[in-house]
């Protein structure tokens, strides 16, 4: 390695002389990147917290966490921390947002703060956090009300307990969730219930943050300032209006070509350990007749990695890359451009949080791979930018768009804005306006992390053992008031473009991990199942059933398997004639498939089903072969697909049941959750 240069990398020192009014830090978030899909949990199984794992506890790898104490009051002696923050998080918001409050209670408030990751400790140590240090509990919900993965062990243990061991803890909470859903933030208030229960004092009403609003980040940031302002006037501490001070400190220093091949994924942050795999087919499986629409059907090849197996019905998720356009974009502006292959060190400057970058990597890398550039920019970001610009004239801009909630969201309503696009717009106000004065350490303070998008993967383990299928919608929406501005969804563009030229070169590798679900066939293979799926949840039932029809064709007997497939009509309708064919070799009984579509815009040449149907239509015309599977073969239903489809199948089967077995709603409602606990009820659902 040759020298290392320690740049000032424009850190706050030139700042002072050359930027304005600059005041605290505040951190930037994504408007959630979101995992659209899959999510399922089952009690009913056994290995659950296998398939759960985080990728630090497998393998004895808790690596910085295996010698660290799993004791969360010994944590916070350690670090004599005055605050410490618990987050629960699966797709990154609650764990962003526990990080960005971490570090404005240690800036503006100077208070010892530490973020931790409920995975790393034993709920039951809680307790022994002391009296003096104020407990945050920061938790997504997920499926039917539950915590996400991280947050279970917590949440089963504080629901639980039937003592008061917290009569001596302060606490607060925030939760992350989406309104459309039945439970919503129901995690959140478990918690807080089950510490109000058990004698802990809550010090400022819980708050909520609601992603079908997209308001999570306003109302976190609500939530936080009357927290603050509760600590302010409660507890004597003092809100510091801080200039900006960044929280990691970066060294440019030269590579060798073997440090550039390597050092992203040595130095990859311990919860982003993955693999690089080539996509090794990429096909159209799907368009959509006027509308910028399509699916692609995508093979990843899992050769070259032969210690790493799924099982039919696991995910794969998957980090994209920026669209180059973006990436230019914002290095542009900041004036990175020629500087893009230069060797970057990143450390955080104290020790009490983690890095969300590789801590060596470079200029280029870091924006196309690791922070998610073209996430909104939230309101407080704004509000940043406003108190670090040399400008008058853009300061009085970024002020007057961020004045307040409801301003930001009419804006919003017009501009689609990443940071870069948001930079380059008040250049527009102030031609002689420069960003690049704006330190790097700003951008990866306020930019999120990249996040990976899941995906069910749609091929057979015991049929394709090495290569995983997934199949992707790319369907760009648009800026609500300029239905023009289409805004691409990043890992969809990403992967319908990636070159898929030369497998051999690192740039046409995709980063990807298997993460295990419990969205599994039965193990006893006579056991019935239906399947409903709309659009692209057909992916996991594609799977099944490859998986059957090998085992079938083996002379192993299966169950009878049904089908309900919904899309808009027969030209989308995904994987039609592979399942068509499989479900007419129902004729030698080897496979007892039923293949049952429902066309919602159907056209001419789609036969007689002219007629506009969803898959609830379907599982109702079919409802008493349904209905006899589920309950008199003790069958087990999976729906997959949006939350609007997969509540209105469920009513539809609960109310044929109601009427066939005279139930009440009450009854009707408790054999569902029945179903569920058993696993023989199985949701993977996204709003
Ligand atoms: C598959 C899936 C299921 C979800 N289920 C719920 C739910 O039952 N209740 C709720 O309030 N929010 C639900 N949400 C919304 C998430 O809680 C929300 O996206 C949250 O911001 C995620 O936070 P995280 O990124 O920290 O995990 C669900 C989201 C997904 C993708």
């Amino acid at each position: 390695m040759d020298l290392i240069k320690t740049l000032d990398y424009r850190l706050v020192s030139s700042l002072k002389h050359s930027l304005l009014d600059a005041n605290y830090g505040e951190y930037a978030l994504l408007l959630a990147v979101i995992l659209s899909s899959s999510y399922v949990y089952n009690r009913g199984n056994p290995f659950e917290h296998l398939f759960f794992q985080q990728p630090q506890a497998v393998n004895g790898a808790r690596s910085s966490a295996s010698a660290a104490t799993r004791n969360i009051g010994e944590k916070a002696r350690e670090n004599e921390a005055k605050i410490i923050i618990l987050w629960g998080s699966q797709s990154g918001t609650a764990e962003s947002l526990a990080h960005r409050l971490a570090r404005d209670a240690q800036q503006r408030l100077r208070a010892a703060t530490i973020a931790c990751d409920l995975a790393d400790y034993d709920p039951a140590t809680l307790a022994d956090v002391a009296e003096s240090v104020i407990v945050v509990f920061i938790v997504s919900t997920y499926g039917e009300g539950d915590p996400s993965h991280n947050a279970i062990e917590l949440v089963s243990h504080v629901t639980t307990l039937r003592t008061s061991p917290f009569s001596h803890l302060r606490y607060v909470a925030f939760g992350c969730g989406n309104s459309n859903y039945r439970y919503f933030n129901k995690a959140i208030d478990d918690i807080a219930s089950s510490m109000d229960r058990c004698g802990a004092h809550c010090l400022v009403p819980t708050g909520k943050g609601d992603e079908a609003s997209r308001s999570t980040q306003e109302d976190f940031l609500e939530w936080k300032e009357g927290f603050f302002s509760h600590l302010v006037s409660e507890y004597g501490m003092q809100d510091h209006k801080a200039e900006y001070q960044p929280t990691v400190s970066i060294i440019k220093e030269e590579l060798t070509s073997t440090d550039s091949e390597n050092m992203d994924n040595k130095s990859l942050p311990r919860k982003q350990q993955s693999i690089q795999i080539p996509i090794v087919s990429r096909d159209i499986v799907a368009t959509y007749e006027g509308q910028d629409r399509s699916c692609i059907d995508l093979k990843l090849d899992l050769s070259k990695h032969s210690q790493i197996k799924y099982r039919t019905g696991d995910h794969i998720a998957i980090w994209p890359s920026n669209p180059l356009e973006e990436v230019d974009r914002l290095l542009g502006v900041l004036g990175l451009e020629s500087q893009k292959p230069d060797g970057l060190r990143i450390t955080v400057k104290d020790d009490m949080d983690e890095l969300k970058v590789p801590s060596s990597t470079t200029i280029q890398a870091l924006v196309s791979q690791h922070l998610d550039i073209c996430a909104p920019v939230p309101r407080e970001t704004v509000l940043a930018l406003a108190r670090l610009t040399s400008s008058a004239i853009v300061r009085t801009e970024l002020e007057s768009i961020g004045r307040d909630r409801e301003t930001y969201a009419r804006f919003l309503d017009h501009h689609h804005l990443n940071l870069g696009r948001l930079l380059e717009l008040m250049n527009s106000h102030d031609p002689s306006n420069s960003w690049t004065q704006l330190p790097l350490a700003f951008v990866i303070d306020f930019i999120p992390a990249m996040q990976p998008r899941l995906y069910s993967i749609a091929t057979s383990s015991t049929v394709d053992p090495r290569r995983v299928g997934i199949v992707v919608s790319v369907k760009p929406t648009s800026v609500l008031m300029n239905p023009k501005a289409l805004i691409c969804g990043v890992t969809s563009t990403y992967l319908s473009t990636a070159d898929l030229s030369d497998i051999s070169i690192e740039t046409s590798l995709v980063r990807a991990e298997i993460r295990r679900s419990s969205f599994k066939l039965p193990v006893n293979l006579s056991i019935p199942v239906i399947m409903v799926a709309a659009g692209t949840g057909i992916a996991p039932f594609r799977a099944f059933i490859q998986e059957r029809a090998r085992l079938a064709s083996i002379g192993h007997k299966v169950g009878p398997m049904t089908l309900f497939s919904g899309s808009q009509n027969r030209s989308d309708s995904l994987y039609h004639d592979e399942l068509s064919a499989l479900a007419a070799t129902n004729g030698d009984k080897t496979l007892p498939l039923k293949f049952i579509t429902a066309f919602s815009r159907p056209r001419e040449s789609d036969g007689n089903l002219t007629k506009k149907t969803y898959v609830q239509d379907q599982v109702r015309v079919h409802s008493r072969e349904v209905v006899d599977h589920l309950v008199d073969n003790d069958g087990a239903i999976y729906i997959c697909g949006a939350t609007t489809m997969a509540k209105a199948v469920g009513d539809v089967i609960l109310e044929v049941l109601m009427q066939r077995n005279s139930w009440s709603k009450e009854a009707a409602d408790k054999w569902r959750q029945n179903k569920r606990k058993t696993a023989s009820w199985h949701e993977d659902v996204w709003s």
